[in-house]
């Protein structure tokens, strides 16, 4: 499958060995600064057209270089610019150094820039080889810019976000817009960098692509493309045996709610026939809930196996209000070889004996779905969760590899990851998805391209996209019944 440059994330590690190639295939690397350095000066008069005067903060790098000849372009545009510089820029080296004396400006010492109104500071300390907290200096300025509100253009990334992981070392400004070159990093979609980034502009500073896509793991931004190519088989109109019959577990009689939205979602995303398994406590409250989604008493595992001799039943959601316990487990192993979303509950029984859900997943060749949020993630692997080396993309392709199954780890940056590592971001959730009932939405709708047949990754993938385009028409008083009703077809 062939992505386009704005699908990809790479990582500074990965960014630095393309920058690597693209000098050792010839390219100038002067003129890949002077394009990026161009484009943030571009960016910056663009956006800031009134601005009294750019302040461009230079660091001791190659982000600092972008800097310079940022600050030289927007002085020979006729603005009024003022140069600060992190250390002593008569110590930059290579390209750095060749930007520094080809700006004409003078340098003032980092330390002495206090901000005025009507500034706007172009970020140019540190970019993609930030590697250790912010000198307390450095983290001094930035509070201190921050605190007076004047905007900021970030070159590459804000000073201060770590580019793996999103996190902030020390302290980082808040941008208003960031410029990166070539491809999205993984600190730009990772919280909180991506609310720190302000809006991201990725600009092409003419790196052949292949020499990106080349040294690109499987690292992609949520959206159709990752997975159009399954979303085509999913019509309307189609049998509804053909469009697959997802099962979903209801809890018991104080508890059935959450399968229901779960269910009504499974149905609005397409699946033909769905059907609620409840225990006999609880069916007539179901019962007077229920329409176009059909009832099963299901109680103990003795009915389950019955029920599970029906072949065409391929999927189920097992977890949402159904109760922590022995009966969860059970059921979860039951299913492993079906496709199964196993969320909430399904997850959190499994706190203590993980080891056999885990073998059973890699035995039986089923495909799951596990759906962790923050404090279900930390339950069901609590070493991954407490690895703070790790990014949120790199903890859940861990988890992902330990227990074989797709890991929707779930959070305002929601991450999908398969156990081979192929992994993707996702980034248009709108904050207000998270309501509650939410995740029974998510996991229904899940369901529903699994019984449709997609492959796992791809079926939590698109369906993490569409649940937060749900959320975008639902609007700020989104609900879960409102979420429900706004599930629009996979385009
Ligand atoms: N190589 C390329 O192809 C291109 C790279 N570009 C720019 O180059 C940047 C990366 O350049 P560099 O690799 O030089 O990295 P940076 O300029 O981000 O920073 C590296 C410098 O900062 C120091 N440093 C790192 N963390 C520090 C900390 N916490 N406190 C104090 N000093 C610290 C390092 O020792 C090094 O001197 C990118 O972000 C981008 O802006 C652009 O010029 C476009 C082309
Ligand atoms: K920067």
């Amino acid at each position: 499958m062939r992505y386009a440059l704005e699908d990809m994330l790479v990582t500074p590690a990965e960014m630095a060995a393309i920058d690597k190639d693209a000098a050792d295939s010839g390219i100038d690397s002067f003129s890949l600064m002077r394009s990026a350095g161009m484009a943030v000066s571009a960016a910056a008069l663009r956006l800031f057209p009134a601005a009294s005067r750019f302040v461009v903060l230079c660091g001791p790098g190659n982000n600092g270089g972008d800097g310079y000849v940022a600050a030289e372009a927007l002085a020979g545009s006729g603005a009024q610019v003022a140069v600060y510089a992190l250390g002593d820029p008569n110590k930059l080296r290579g390209d750095a150094a060749k930007a520094r004396s080809a700006c004409r400006l003078g340098v003032i010492d980092l330390e002495a820039y206090q901000p005025q109104s009507g500034d706007i500071v172009v970020d140019a300390l540190f970019g993609a080889g930030l590697a250790r907290d912010l000198p307390d200096a450095v983290q001094k300025i930035i509070e201190r810019v921050n605190a007076s509100r004047v905007p900021v253009v970030a070159v590459d990334l804000p000073s201060g976000i770590d580019g793996r992981t999103g996190e902030v070392r020390g302290a980082s400004f808040a941008a208003a817009h960031t410029v990166t070159f070539m491809a999205a990093k993984p600190g730009h979609v990772l919280m909180p960098g991506r609310e720190l980034s302000g809006t991201l502009e990725v600009f092409d500073i003419g790196i052949p692509a292949r020499l990106v896509a080349a040294r690109a793991s499987d690292l992609r931004i949520n959206g159709p493309a990752v997975w159009r190519q399954y979303s085509g088989g999913l019509r309307p109109g189609t049998h509804k045996y053909k469009r697959g019959h997802l099962a979903v577990l209801s809890g018991g009689l104080t508890s059935t709610g959450a399968a229901r939205l779960s269910a009504a979602a499974g149905l609005v995303a397409g699946a033909g026939l769905v059907t609620l398994g409840s225990p006999l406590e609880a069916a007539a409250v179901n019962a007077s809930h229920l329409t176009a989604v059909m009832l099963k008493e299901i109680g103990t595992a003795a009915d389950l196996a019955e029920w599970l001799r029906d072949k065409r039943l391929n999927t189920f959601v097992l977890g949402p209000g159904f109760g922590v316990g022995k009966k969860a487990r059970d059921f979860a192993l039951m299913l492993c070889d079906r496709a199964l979303v196993l969320d909430a509950d399904g997850m959190s029984s499994f706190q203590q004996g993980r080891e056999e859900l885990f073998q059973k997943i890699a035995e039986s060749g089923g495909q799951v779905v596990m759906t962790p949020h923050e404090g279900e993630f930390a339950r069901l692997f609590p070493e991954v969760g407490a690895d703070t080396s790790l990014s949120k993309i790199e903890r859940a392709q861990v988890a992902a590899r330990l227990s074989h199954a797709v890991i929707v780890y779930k959070g305002p940056d929601t991450v999908v990851a398969a156990p081979s590592g192929r992994a993707v971001v996702n980034v248009d959730a709108p904050a207000w998805l998270a309501t509650a009932g939410s995740g029974d939405v998510l996991a229904g709708i899940i369901g529903a391209h699994l019984a449709q047949g997609m492959p796992a990754f791809e079926a939590a993938a698109a369906a993490v996209w569409r649940h937060g385009e749900a959320g975008i028409r639902a609007g700020r008083t989104a609900t879960a019944e409102t979420l429900v009703e706004n599930i629009s077809p996979l385009p």
